[in-house]
């Protein structure tokens, strides 16, 4: 699978998208070093904090199949310029992917912007940050 199917099926996941609050959906898409793809939506709240992002939805799915071996992140909205992940998705993509890992970012005019995990989030807390 490459880039631009990655961003396709980020696209379907955008559908899927549960966004009555906002009307913004996001999709994401994640590929595992085995080849599986994983869809993320958001999924709004009436309880507006505790809305889930789509990196999020998608990160949190691989993990809780036991899929912990990510090779690429689509995330696509309709964005002007390519949607830029949250703070808390940037977290939470730096601890569970691969430092070098492209992560590829795209909205529905076709901008598209390419950047590694440690460019999302330099200088993140991490795992060894916890290690007295
Ligand atoms: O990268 C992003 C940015 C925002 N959102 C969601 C959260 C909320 O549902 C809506 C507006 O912020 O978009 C994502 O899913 N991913
Ligand atoms: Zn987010």
């Amino acid at each position: 699978m490459n880039q631009e199917q990655l961003i396709q099926e980020a696209r379907k996941a955008q559908e899927k998208a549960y966004v009555p609050y906002s009307h913004f959906p996001v999709g994401a898409a994640l590929l595992t070093t085995d080849g599986k793809v994983y869809h993320g939506c958001n999924i709004e709240n009436a309880a507006y904090s505790v809305v889930n992002c789509a990196e999020r939805t998608a990160i949190f799915k691989a993990v809780s199949e036991a899929d912990r071996d990510f090779a690429m992140l689509a995330v696509i909205a309709d964005t002007d310029r390519p949607v830029p992940p949250c703070g808390a998705c940037r977290q939470v993509i730096a601890e569970l992917c691969p430092k070098n890992m492209k992560v590829v970012l795209a909205n529905k005019k076709g901008d598209i912007k390419e950047i590694t995990v440690e460019e999302l989030l330099p200088f993140a807390f991490s795992p060894e940050d916890l290690n007295e």
